[in-house]
């Protein structure tokens, strides 16, 4: 994410740094009022949007824009999705350490059996670094978004350490008598379940944190003093249709249901006015007195869950599903728990002093699955099924992070589920919250949108700009109308104007004559009749102003009307929206955003060369920070072109040219590799000696990671067919290929693509007639590593090289000693792309076709010895 500032290498969102302007994005309940204090805050520096916002609220204008399509209501709405919130709250949560009462942390599921076929070839989607704390999310090649979470748990990761680092202080907290909420929130399939549900009744290291969770309350209480009590229940959003007849009104109902008799479905939420506390009359409790019968519980519950579910025709990633456990201690009280009188009396008194009752209640909670949240874009029916679902976790998003923020106030009222879990929300209560994500790079958008705040902040700013064009649209329409009625009047004004002009005229052409006729040339009366004309015309001229600040005034008037009427019908829909208001507005909001837009290109210029300039502090730190930056920026193709207009491009080739430091010059070429992605960059940068500045830079650094981005810069200038002669004569391939000797598979995957790449362009150039002769790779001595690395383990090694073999055997620009490694990729590969173009340079070659006959190779079950490929790679 360009945008994000970086902490210690590390990236947050921009809007989170701080907790006020996290504030300012997430719209709270109340602020979605406007009272007179929100209104002052909009005034006080919000920003336009808000400002429009809350003018559209005030009219109380939640309405179809002209022609219904989009609506702003639903357009604010968007940002208190439960997206935005839940992913907020991961993002805000990860940017603190333990926040009090919340601690989150990030779950990876291993790769299914399904994921490590299909994804065989492909990298995860994210890579953990547990020691840190850390998840970086790829982007692409090169770069990563990283992330902080209070705890990253591995693939790896045992039930018994997430037990330990996501319950178990929420368990120690309940023991003491205070209340805790553990939940599990992610896209389905992702383990949510596992991690908080399993039995274990095979393999007793596989528990879930239920039961472990109820191992440790069971070890700490005695049978004869306390008391352990579950309920288990299900909330569920189903879709209920009041009346058949009228087949589009459904509704969708929050309903609690009884996981241990699901025949009572209608549970209702009672909170104790005085002590706060929330209770389920109705519901079924139960007392615990072993693990055994918790177990059979939990059975119980679940074979519910799937029937009651199955009935509904639901799945289980649709409903929420809460396990509650009221603990019940009697312990010997602290000191200060007594009246004061019995606190300073002496320890024998003490020893008599009653019990202590303490009373502690955990909730665990396995949320619907996150992607239902995510489908809140869609529309119609499925629109309104995912606001009814996001319901409940929008909800849970306020309040989880009113509590990150040590908030004063949680707002629990929105949904039922969080009015459940009120009083566990208060105080001294504390929450934990495990994200469970998957591996695979196929669903890395869904995992993105888990743990990306960006990715939604895009969405919005598309959906803005969506809005905006339409809006546009309709107001140059709107405007079109109103021009040509303008018009009419004034048209008509001037045709008045005219017409009395003529008049006059005619008069004085009639005087003149008569005057002439008459032969008197009297002077006097001829000045009276000038002065006369002289006078008309002023009034005539005075006239027609009035007439245009009258036509003026009208319109003024109308205007005032217009918004009038629509203060009288807030909510009259599309009957009563006067057209002028929404021009008005419309106009407003228009001019608003392209000052904004104006206002931040203008700062992101200047941003950008402040940066830039940074780059040539003296200060060692401030130059790697910028160094960082740029680097940062230049991921985003967005940025690109931007900081090549503003010279970043030569600055960062200087700071390879000018080594100091072997950071600034690994970030330097990560950023070049990120323009070189760019085909007009990567004329930009052989134009102004690049390649021989990487070539430099290849031949003498020993760090891995600084290799790799010189590798992937040169590899991508390897995909562009005008450069292919000038890279290799300024040492391209030689540098290309030196750096093999780094063993890194990072390095090798780069050189591998480079020379892929450049094959491919041969290949081209070849089939096109634009060049004929030996392969430049060949000549420059790249085919015994190629060969060498053909069967490479890693496969997106050994994709590349297979590729780079296929396209330079096409042309017979290798002799027939790739036939063995093409007969082997034909047969082999893992990607059918690269088997069917290995298959069809075979068939096309006739030197192949002999060679094949000649060895009499069939076309199943031939594989060639290492051995006998090396000889005939020598041989060549
Ligand atoms: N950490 C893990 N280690 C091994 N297998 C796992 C892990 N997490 C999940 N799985 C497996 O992945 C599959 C899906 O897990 P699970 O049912 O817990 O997902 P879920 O998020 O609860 O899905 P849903 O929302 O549909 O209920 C299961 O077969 C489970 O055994």
């Amino acid at each position: 994410m360009a945008t994000g500032g970086y902490r210690n290498g590390v990236q947050k969102p921009p809007n989170l740094r701080t907790s006020s302007s996290f504030k300012s994005k997430l719209p709270s309940s109340n602020s979605r009022r406007s009272t007179p204090a929100s209104l002052a805050a909009a005034d006080s520096g919000c920003s336009f949007i808000a400002k429009v916002r809350l003018i559209l609220e005030r009219f109380g204008l939640l309405l179809r824009i002209l022609g219904g399509k989009c609506c702003w209501g639903a357009t604010w709405r968007k940002d208190t999705s439960p997206v935005a919130t839940m992913i907020h709250v991961h993002i805000y949560c990860s940017s603190w350490k333990w926040l009090g009462r919340v601690r989150v942390a990030v779950r990876l599921r291993p790769r299914n059996a399904e994921e490590l076929v299909a994804d065989a070839d492909f990298a995860d989607c994210v890579e953990l670094q547990p020691e840190l704390k850390r998840l970086k999310l790829r982007k692409n090649n090169w770069d990563s978004d990283t992330y902080e979470f209070d705890e990253v748990l591995t693939e790896f990761a045992s039930q018994k350490r997430v037990y330990e680092v996501v319950a178990k202080p929420v368990v120690e907290s309940v023991l003491d008598g205070y209340n805790g909420t553990v939940m599990a929130y992610g896209q389905t399939g992702t383990g949510k379940t596992y991690t908080l549900g399993r039995l274990g009744d095979e393999d007793t290291s596989a528990r879930g944190i239920m039961v472990r969770s109820m191992e440790d309350i069971l070890a700490n209480i005695s049978p004869e003093t306390d008391s352990i009590s579950v309920s288990y229940l299900q909330l569920e959003n189903f879709e209920k249709c009041p009346n058949s007849e009228v087949w589009f009104m459904q509704l969708y109902m929050e309903t609690i249901q009884d996981l241990l008799n699901p025949a009572n479905d209608n549970i209702s939420i009672v909170e104790d006015q005085k002590t706060g506390d929330v209770s389920l009359p109705g519901a079924t409790i139960l007392e615990i007195r072993d693990q055994q019968s918790f177990v059979e519980l939990l059975r119980l519950g679940e074979a519910h869950r799937i029937a009651a579910n199955t009935k509904l025709n639901t799945e289980s990633s649709r409903s929420h599903a809460l396990l509650m456990v009221h603990v019940k201690r009697s312990v010997p009280g602290r000191d200060d728990e007594y009246p004061l009188e019995t606190q300073n009396r002496s320890s024998l008194v003490g020893n008599l002093r009653p019990p202590m009752l303490r009373k502690g209640k955990l909730i665990v909670v396995d949320l619907a699955g996150s992607e239902r949240i995510h489908k809140s874009g869609s529309e119609g029916h499925m629109l309104e099924e995912a606001k009814s679902i996001n319901l409940s976790l929008s909800a849970l998003g306020k309040c989880i992070n009113a509590l990150a923020e040590n908030s004063s106030h949680v707002p629990v009222r929105d949904s039922k589920l969080t009015r459940l879990l009120k009083d566990s929300f208060g105080g001294t209560s504390r929450t934990s919250l495990v994200v469970t994500i998957g591996p695979s790079p196929r669903h890395r958008a869904e995992t993105a949108s888990t743990i990306l705040f960006g990715q939604r902040q895009k969405v919005y700013e598309n959906e803005i700009e969506r809005i905006r064009l339409e809006a546009q649209k309709r107001v140059a329409e709107a405007e079109r109308n109103y021009v040509e009625v303008l018009e009419e009047e004034k048209m008509k004004c001037q045709m008045d104007y005219m017409e009395s002009i003529k008049k006059l005229e005619e008069k004085w052409t009639v005087n003149q004559q008569k005057h002439a006729m008459n032969g008197e040339v009297h002077i006097g009366a001829v000045n009276e009749e000038v002065a006369e004309l002289k006078t008309m015309l002023q009034n005539e001229t005075r006239l027609r102003k009035a007439a245009e600040e009258e036509i003026q005034k009208l319109k003024t008037q109308l205007l005032k009307f217009s918004k009038m009427e629509a203060r009288s019908y807030p909510d009259s829909g599309n009957s009563g929206n006067p057209l002028l208001v929404w021009i008005a507005l419309l106009h407003l909001i228009i001019c608003g955003l392209e000052k904004e837009a104006m206002e931040k290109e203008h700062q992101s210029q200047t941003f950008m060369n402040k940066i830039l300039s940074l780059l040539e502090s003296e200060d060692a730190n401030v130059r790697i920070h910028a160094v960082k930056v740029v680097a940062n920026l230049a991921a985003e193709e967005a940025n690109q072109e931007k900081i090549v207009e503003a010279g970043g491009l030569t600055s960062l080739l200087m700071l390879l040219r000018r080594y100091e430091d072997e950071t600034i010059r690994r970030i330097a070429a990560g950023a070049i590799a990120n323009l070189a992605m760019n085909e007009s960059n990567q004329e930009l940068i052989m134009a102004q000696g690049g390649i021989c500045l990487l070539a430099m830079t290849a031949a003498d650094a020993e760090d891995p990671q600084t290799l790799r981005m010189v590798a992937g810069a040169i590899a991508n200038l390897c995909g562009n067919d005008k450069l292919q002669t000038r890279l290799r004569s300024e040492g391209g391939i030689k540098a290309l290929l030196g750096m093999v000797r780094c063993r890194h598979p990072d390095v090798l995957s780069q050189v591998a693509r480079g020379i892929a790449n450049f094959a491919k362009c041969e290949s081209r150039a070849s089939s096109q007639g634009t060049r004929e002769g030996r392969s430049l790779l060949i000549e420059d001595g790249a085919l015994p590593w190629i060969v060498q690395n053909a069967n490479n383990e890693a496969s997106l090694i050994r994709r590349h090289v297979e590729l780079a073999l296929c396209h330079l055997a096409q042309h017979d620009m290798i002799s027939g000693g790739a036939l063995w490694e093409l007969v082997r990729i034909s047969r082999d590969c893992s990607r059918e792309d690269i088997r069917a173009l290995a298959r069809r340079t075979l068939a096309s070659s006739s030197t192949f076709q002999a060679e094949m006959r000649r060895l009499r190779i069939e076309q199943k079950g031939f594989r060639m010895p290492p051995a006998a490929l090396r000889e005939l790679c020598h041989e060549m």
